[in-house]
């Protein structure tokens, strides 16, 4: 792959884009199901080649082509770099359209235009979710690396991604891990003047400059998300996973301090800092909380997890950190071990199956009560033979492996899909917040062990159920915050169902946004 020096923006494309016919592919199958619609695995079928299509959705004729499809276009355009996902071409489709199994798609329009996309085996999610899934030492900072890497690039051509979350990492079998999803991405200037929406990034992954409500920023914002996600594989579970705006201030608040003028000048005169600042002493407790990870790593956590966005640590700098130079030195991609490739969409339906499965022996065992009374001492053989488990049942506990399953999305819960892409947008059933730890069949995922094998989490994969985990993120404890009634975040509340959280459809919201 032609790989542009950082500064050097590689505007030369083919003259052919968009001429092709998306028939020139064979759609395999269906691995994502996007807020853009749906993304497929095919092959090219002139040179065989395995590429992901993802189809751009129009559902609104009026809206025309959506705003977030250019910008990703657009972006992916000029971007050319090992750690950033190459965008092929565009294809499309002059009339109705049949699906992978050559059924009609359902799609009301006649046509349809699509990004084919290099294809990658995993996302960093999904890869984490593996069952039995154990990430070195060597292997984060490998990952850790080449996100940096992708995004000091990105950062250096003046391109914000603003969606950076597991989901969004793709990785392929060779280790190479690169910078996904651009739909939210734009363009910045170094002098931050421009006013940009605050209404980007997953809630769990966003800074507190835009929960705040600052509408001027930077790359620091990126490098938030960046430190979220380091924490989450060195921690095993997500460590801000609030399900509406306050709540995420409030979590960020108990683990980062709370804000003033001293840990962060200005902040005072950010638009909702009096909105939602605490009305009593947070510490700041990322030490305390973390005090079993590496000490590089640890430093390097605090200074991407930095309340202060003009204090935050750069790409840049985060890569000269000691913790990529001292021993375990990050790993070779390619001494990785090579996975099954995964997708979250199949990992959701394969769960789906074995929720059903389980349910229907559930059903069957209420029927045909097995254990309700005892047999008749006469039948004691027969009725030993019944509770031998029927074949084809799930037996508990002996869950199945999981040989392929979506490795993608890694923050979001693995309930039923809600409608919005965010987690805090509308918490599918399920979803397990701090309070309710241990509830909800979420797996109690881990990421990574550290060295000498001392987990840094609880307990290991069960495999079943959304992440997030056991009382994930509640656990440091303190109360929350005197967050005002009507604040800024209308509708947000305790339902999880806050206003400005992503809907389904992210033109409408951010079409004329900046
Ligand atoms: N190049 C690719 N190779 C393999 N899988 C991919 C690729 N691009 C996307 N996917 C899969 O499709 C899913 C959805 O893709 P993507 O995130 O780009 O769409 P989206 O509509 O922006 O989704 P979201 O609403 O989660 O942001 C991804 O999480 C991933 O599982």
């Amino acid at each position: 792959m032609a790989v542009t020096a950082p500064g050097q923006l590689n505007v030369n494309e083919s003259p052919s884009w968009g001429s092709r016919s998306v028939d020139c592919f064979e759609k395999l199958e269906q691995i994502g199901e996007g807020t853009y619609g749906q993304v497929y695995m095919a092959r090219e079928l002139k040179t065989g080649e395995i590429v992901a299509l993802k189809k751009i959705r129009m559902d609104n004729e009026r809206e025309g082509f959506p705003i977030t499809a250019i910008r990703e276009i657009k972006i992916l355009k000029k971007l050319h770099h090992e750690n950033v996902i190459k965008l092929k071409e565009i294809v499309t489709s002059p009339g109705p359209e049949k699906d992978e199994q050559g059924k009609p798609d359902g799609n009301k329009y006649k046509g349809g235009i699509y990004m084919v996309f290099e294809y990658m085996d995993h996302d960093l999610t999904g890869l984490a979710d593996r069952p039995g899934m154990r990430f070195s030492v060597p292997q984060i900072k490998c990952y850790m690396r080449q996100l940096l890497t992708g995004l000091h690039y990105c950062h250096v051509n003046q391109v914000l991604h603003r969606d950076i979350k597991g989901s969004n990492l793709l990785i392929d079998n060779e280790g190479n891990l690169k910078l996904a999803d651009f739909g939210l991405a734009r363009s910045f200037s170094n002098d931050h003047n421009a006013n940009l929406t605050n209404r980007v990034i997953t809630l769990w992954y966003r800074p507190p400059e835009l929960l705040l409500g600052s509408t001027k920023y930077g790359p620091a914002v990126d490098m938030w998300s960046v430190g979220c996600i380091f924490a989450e594989l060195l921690h095993g579970k997500p460590i801000f996973p609030g399900k509406d705006e306050p709540e995420q201030l409030n979590k960020i608040f108990e683990l980062c301090g709370a804000p003033d003028e001293v840990n962060w000048p200005g902040v005072s005169k950010i638009p909702w800092y009096n909105n939602f600042k605490p009305t009593r002493p947070m510490k700041r407790r990322i030490r305390e909380v973390f005090r079993h990870f590496d000490r590089h790593a640890l430093e390097l956590l605090e200074k991407m997890l930095t309340l202060d966005p003009s204090q935050r640590i750069s790409a840049k700098d985060a890569l000269d950190a000691e913790y990529f130079w001292t021993d375990p030195l990050p790993c070779d991609p390619k001494s990785l071990p090579k996975y099954e490739s995964s997708h979250e969409f199949q990992t959701k339906k394969k769960r789906q199956q074995q929720r059903q499965h389980e349910e229907t022996a559930k059903r069957q065992k209420l029927q045909h009560p097995q254990h309700a009374r005892l047999p008749p001492i006469q039948q004691s053989g027969q009725a030993h033979a019944q509770m031998r488990p029927v074949p084809n049942q799930p037996i508990h506990g002996s869950q199945q492996p999981v040989a392929a399953g979506p490795s993608h999305h890694f923050g979001k819960p693995r309930g039923p899909p809600g409608p919005g892409r965010y987690p805090g947008g509308n918490p599918p059933s399920g979803y397990n917040h701090s309070s309710r730890g241990g509830q909800g069949g979420y797996g109690n995922t881990q990421y990574a062990q550290g060295r000498g094998g001392a987990p840094y989490g609880s307990g290991s994969m069960s495999g079943a159920g959304p992440r997030g985990g056991a009382g994930g993120g509640g656990g440091y404890g303190v109360g929350a915050p005197n967050y005002p009634q009507n604040g800024p975040y209308p509708g947000s509340s305790g339902t999880g169902r806050g206003s400005n959280v992503m809907g389904g459809n992210r033109n409408q919201q951010y079409g004329w946004q900046q």
